[in-house]
């Protein structure tokens, strides 16, 4: 006989359980329950609470630490970084702007705040309470579907009635590089672990995380050099994005080399040696941030007919992956943010309950890459819609160039790309790269998903001096 969990959604589809099931077949306790969420990354803990607090049982599996990479090892700890690298910099912007400042860098203080304020040393009790206190049942352990709507973790068997919600993440992709395997090089995990920031740091990969370490870890007196396979850093965003921040970089002193190979890695017990297409280089560390790796392996994917070794998992727009079957966040592929696992997480939820509500659009995902300064993003770029053989028309205007950014004076690098589709006359793309360029993004993020007529965004007032008060040039440069 099976054994419940809690109590369960009565009013909720369930499909027999069927006694030729693995766990059944041989005798193993199977134990019934309306809901098993495999992978707490932040979209998995929030649907794991909201459907327990809606009267499911819910068993939520985390072989790491219970809110995933976000708040141990990603976003939270990484803008810690920012924001204190940040605030070295602007110091150094007093002299010339108003008066004298003595900046002496000291990274103990960043990793105490990432050690004992954002990570509680990097354990989850908090989180695991929060999700027991909504009623839901966590097991620690590697989860694996080892049926239609079965999940198996060490020697327990859960049978879901309602279904399974895969939220398993990303791990950091290891290159298959000449002798970096066994040497201790850091990937995001270990960074915000370190201790002290290093004399000299080698990154591996110009993607986002590169870009936000290299200038956390210049900031604080690190000789960074940043090697680029690819002609450009930040390769998805608009190439303007690419080149100034390139530009910002190397006048911080970050060494960039784009369509650079690296064809060996050695350790000799204190430092690093990267040999790579344009010579042999030096450093204390290397940090690895070639992009991720989706954790579908050992999932037991193919016992529900899906792939394991593909990129990614396919949802449908109510992040269906099959009968009784859900996947959100970044295995979905669809956009690695912690945004985006929360925004499917909601749809998910309501698919398993079956509620009515919209679906999935892509159409107006934001991203913030939190350098200074920050480049936003929404929708497609301007090569995107060209490819999509839109109607394109293009607006641009320069930071610098407007009243605000002439008053900030020293840090106004930056710009604002509109890209409108001229047949509808609507925006589908926006970039605003500048001194909070996430903050003015929302506002373009609500043109492209609400579909404004850049004739009405034409006519709102922008307040002065505001930085996104340079959208209004960027409208009418549409024009030209
Ligand atoms: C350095 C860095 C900085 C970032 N900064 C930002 C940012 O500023 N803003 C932003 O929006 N995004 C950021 N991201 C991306 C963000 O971290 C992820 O998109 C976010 O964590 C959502 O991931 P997820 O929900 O897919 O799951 P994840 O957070 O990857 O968590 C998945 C969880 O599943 C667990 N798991 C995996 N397999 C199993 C299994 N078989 N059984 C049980 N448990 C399993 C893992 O242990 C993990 O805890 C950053 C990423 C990195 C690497
Ligand atoms: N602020 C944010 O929202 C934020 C911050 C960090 C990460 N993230 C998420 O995490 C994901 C992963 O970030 P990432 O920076 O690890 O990956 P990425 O895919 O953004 O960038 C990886 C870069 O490494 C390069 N590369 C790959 N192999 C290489 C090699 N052998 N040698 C040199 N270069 C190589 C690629 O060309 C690419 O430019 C992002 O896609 C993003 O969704 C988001």
């Amino acid at each position: 006989m099976g054994q419940h969990v809690r109590g369960l959604g009565a009013h909720l589809p369930r499909a027999p359980l069927d006694a030729s099931q693995p766990g059944q077949e041989f005798g193993v306790s199977t134990e019934e329950v309306d809901v098993v969420v495999i992978g707490l990354g932040p979209g998995g803990e929030d649907a794991a609470g909201r459907l327990a607090e809606a009267g499911l049982a819910v068993v939520a599996v985390e072989a790491g630490l219970a809110g995933g990479e976000c708040p141990f090892y990603a976003c939270v700890p990484t803008k810690i970084m920012v924001r204190a690298a940040g605030l070295l910099e602007d110091a150094r912007r007093v002299p010339g702007m108003a008066g004298t400042a003595t900046v002496e860098p000291d990274w103990s203080v960043v990793a105490d705040r990432l050690k004992n304020e954002a990570t509680n040393d990097w354990d989850d009790a908090s989180h695991v309470k929060a999700l027991e206190d909504k009623g839901v049942t966590f097991v620690r352990g590697q989860g694996r579907l080892t049926g239609p709507r079965e999940v198996t973790v060490g020697d327990r068997v859960f049978a879901a009635r309602c279904g399974v919600l895969l939220n398993t993440g990303t791990a950091p992709a290891v290159p298959p590089i000449d002798g970096l395997d066994g040497t201790p090089y850091w990937t995001n995990r270990d960074a915000v672990k370190a201790t002290a920031a290093p004399a000299s740091l080698i990154i591996l990969g110009g993607g986002f995380v590169g870009a936000e370490l290299a200038q956390v870890f210049r900031r604080f007196g690190t000789a960074v050099t940043m090697i680029e396979r690819g002609p450009r850093i930040l390769a998805v965003e608009e190439p303007e994005s690419s080149a100034m921040l390139a530009d910002v970089f190397t006048r911080e002193g970050i060494d960039v080399r784009c369509d650079t190979s690296i064809e060996a890695v050695s350790h000799d017990g204190k430092a690093f040696t990267v040999r790579t297409s344009g010579g042999d280089l030096t450093a204390e560390q290397v940090l690895v941030a070639t992009g991720r790796r989706p954790n579908l392996k050992g999932l037991g994917l193919a016992a529900v007919g899906l792939d394991e070794s593909a990129r990614s998992v396919p949802v449908d727009e109510h992040l269906r992956a099959g009968d009784g079957l859900w996947a959100i966040g970044d295995i979905t592929g669809k956009g690695a943010f912690t945004h985006m696992s929360m925004y499917q997480s909601a749809i998910a939820v309501r698919s398993i309950l079956e509620q009515e509500g919209p679906p999935a659009d892509y159409r107006a995902v934001p991203r913030v890459t939190f350098t200074d300064p920050e480049i936003g993003s929404v929708g497609i770029t301007e090569a995107q819609a060209r490819e999509q053989g839109l109607a394109v028309r293009t607006g641009s205007t320069r930071i610098a160039d407007s009243s605000r950014g002439w008053i900030q004076k020293v840090d106004n690098d930056g710009f604002i790309k509109l890209v409108e589709d001229a047949e509808w006359g609507t925006l589908v793309g926006a970039t605003v790269a500048g001194p909070a360029g996430g903050e003015i993004l929302g506002l373009l993020t609500l043109a492209v998903k609400a579909e404004v007529p850049t004739a009405t965004l034409r006519t709102m007032i922008y307040a002065y001096p505001t930085f996104h008060r340079a959208l209004e040039t960027a409208l009418a440069d549409l024009d030209s």
